[in-house]
């Protein structure tokens, strides 16, 4: 597979600011994020920075003519991923690689059989805690990037080896797990403690460090994932959960979830794919979900409030 050189990104937001930063600054690779009109005139108008330093990045607009891309990164909302898939469609060729950097199960499934394409990588970003507002974004803490093909394998694939090659020739920290359809569900599981939690108690991370009921609350959301994950032949356990806090325990005690970062900007959450997903998951197994519909139903009460 060739190296690749062509990175469209859709989302430029907390996450996708900070991956076109990196990518866009590295020798030899073209970043181009994709945006409706209104959004790239808002960005010109109002800028956007990581860290402080203004971003310089080229723009293409769904009806654009352009190259297909290398590589197009996805990081958008879950609920802005059908209108996401609709804007990038243009810009896949045979040979490009889409990776979701959505939390959730299920972005990777949805983009491809939106758009009629075999099972898409599976990726996440961990132990990252970027906050935006507005345009500006902020982290202390870069994260890893995680993928891998969505059945378990001990050799990477060519799309795999490509895409470490990209991220490292950026110096961005990756991992590339043997069963990465496994992570995705303890990053799920911990999401749906976490951020959950963190909506409904207007909690920063520093909660999560030091007050014991926050954990103990967490921990209790976190174990009907457990129960759902194994009625879908995923085993996570008690462990799994104690293993996510000392991620949580290395952030910016004052930095804030993304979920939380909604809440504050009065803006839509992803509970829907959080809470809603165990909930929903819950009923087709037989499994009784009652903290993940409190939890739903308390931040569903607040996106409307
Ligand atoms: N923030 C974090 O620390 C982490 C977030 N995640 C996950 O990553 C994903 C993205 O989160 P985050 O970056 O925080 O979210 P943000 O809300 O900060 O960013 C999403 C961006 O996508 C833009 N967007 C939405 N729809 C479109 C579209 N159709 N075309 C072009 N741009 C669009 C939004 O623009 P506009 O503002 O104009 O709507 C916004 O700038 C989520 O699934 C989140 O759970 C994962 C790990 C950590
Ligand atoms: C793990 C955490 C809480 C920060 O990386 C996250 O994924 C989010 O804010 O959505």
């Amino acid at each position: 597979m060739p190296p690749i050189e062509r990175v469209y990104i859709c989302g430029l937001g907390a996450i996708g600011a900070i991956y076109a930063a990196r990518l866009g600054e590295t020798q030899g690779i073209e970043v181009r994020v994709v945006a409706d009109p209104a959004r790239i005139a808002r960005y010109r108008r109002d800028g956007v920075s990581v860290n402080g330093r203004p971003l310089t990045v080229g723009y293409l607009r769904p009806d654009d003519a352009a190259p297909p891309a290398d590589l197009i990164l996805v990081a958008v909302k879950r609920h802005q991923l059908e209108a996401a898939v609709a804007a990038i469609h243009r810009f896949i060729g045979p040979g490009t690689i889409i990776l979701s950097l959505l939390n959730g199960i299920d972005s990777e499934a949805v983009i491809a059989d939106s758009l009629g394409l075999p099972p898409l990588p599976l990726a996440m970003v961990v132990a990252i805690d970027a906050v935006r507002e507005g345009g500006a974004v902020r982290y202390s803490q870069p994260g890893v990037l995680v993928f891998g093909e969505p059945v378990a394998t001990e050799t990477p694939s060519p799309r795999i080896a490509a895409l470490a090659a990209l991220f490292e020739r950026a110096g961005m920290p990756t991992r590339v797990p043997a069963d990465m359809r496994r992570e995705l569900w303890w990053k799920f599981m911990l999401n749906v403690g976490v951020n959950q939690l963190s909506a409904v108690l207007r909690a920063p991370y520093g909660t999560f460090q030091s007050v014991a009921e926050a954990r103990d609350l967490v921990r209790l959301a976190c174990r009907e994932v457990v129960a759902v994950a194994a009625a879908e032949g995923i085993g996570l356990g008690e462990n799994d959960i104690d293993s996510f806090f000392p991620v949580i325990d290395r952030l910016d005690p004052q930095m804030k979830t993304s979920m939380l970062q909604d809440v504050e900007a009065g803006r839509k959450t992803e509970v829907e794919m959080l809470g809603g997903t165990v909930v929903a998951l819950g009923r087709r197994h037989g499994i009784p979900t009652p903290v993940n519909q409190t939890l739903f139903d308390l931040i569903r009460v607040i996106e409307q409030g």
